[in-house]
């Protein structure tokens, strides 16, 4: 049956990645037109699970359904948007040559290109070549092409990894804008100061979830005041009764 009030459902999930058990049986929900974050350390396999959700990682057994059909499926295409953690970008066109070509592909509207360059700050940068841009701006030019059409999943790995400050908190901004009409996000990332931007917290560890929560939820249970300390606590707590 079809559960409307959730974009994914992830149920009993195991991965084995390079003959080792990334995903153990994982089991997790993110309900639609919410920012939930997936935070934790390095290798505890955030992009994993992200790349289980759109449907590109082979999975050992368990379920994933995203938008009420199995991950990866073909009717998911265009709604869902994904950005890994490595620009996915052509580096000899301009910026809006790249987008245009994705624009195409995606089956968006031409129009959508100026739109979502004015979404991730790219737009003096159109005419630019992809190739001569910084880091943190081609990460951009591939989180716009997330943006293209109108999915109502994006899947977002570590989107800000590179980004300064003030570009940090725009994106925030703009994620939870696009939550607020109704899209669900899922960002990924290893620095918990974000993690205040989400309205809920998947805190992983060694491929388990060590928490799911707000984070005043979050707080409230550790009696820490930021989520960084609450992580630390739990992670005490689970090896003290290990
Ligand atoms: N292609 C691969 N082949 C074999 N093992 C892999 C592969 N990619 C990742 N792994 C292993 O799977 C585990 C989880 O990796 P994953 O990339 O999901 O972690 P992560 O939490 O996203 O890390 P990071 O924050 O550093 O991106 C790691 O131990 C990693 O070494």
């Amino acid at each position: 049956m079809v559960n409307s009030a959730n974009a994914v459902e992830v149920r009993d999930l195991v991965v084995r990645r390079g003959g080792r058990t990334v995903l153990p049986g994982v089991s997790c929900r993110v309900a639609r037109g919410s920012v939930t974050g997936l935070l934790g350390p390095s290798g505890c396999g955030k992009s994993t699970l992200l790349r289980a959700v759109v449907g590109v990682q082979v999975v050992a057994s368990g379920q994933v359904e995203v938008l009420g059909l199995p991950a990866g499926a073909k009717a998911l295409r265009s709604r869902v948007g994904y950005v890994t953690q490595a620009p996915s970008v052509y580096g000899d066109l301009t910026v809006r040559e790249d987008l245009r070509y994705f624009a195409a592909v995606l089956g968006a509207p031409a129009r959508d290109v100026d739109r979502v360059l004015r979404e991730v700050g790219l737009q003096d940068h159109a005419t630019s070549v992809v190739a001569r841009l910084s880091g943190g701006e081609r990460a951009r030019v591939s989180l716009a092409t997330a943006l293209l059409g109108t999915p109502e999943l994006l899947v977002l790995d570590e989107p800000t990894v590179g980004l300064d400050p003030v570009l940090r908190r725009d994106l925030w901004s703009l994620f939870a804008e696009l939550a607020g009409r109704g899209v669900t996000l899922i960002v990924s990332s290893h620095v918990m100061d974000e993690a205040e931007r989400c309205e809920r917290l998947l805190l992983m560890r060694e491929g388990r979830f060590l928490a799911d929560a707000s984070p005043s939820e979050l707080r409230e249970r550790t009696g820490e005041h930021d989520v960084e300390a609450a992580f630390l606590a739990l992670v005490d707590r689970e090896e003290a009764f290990a």
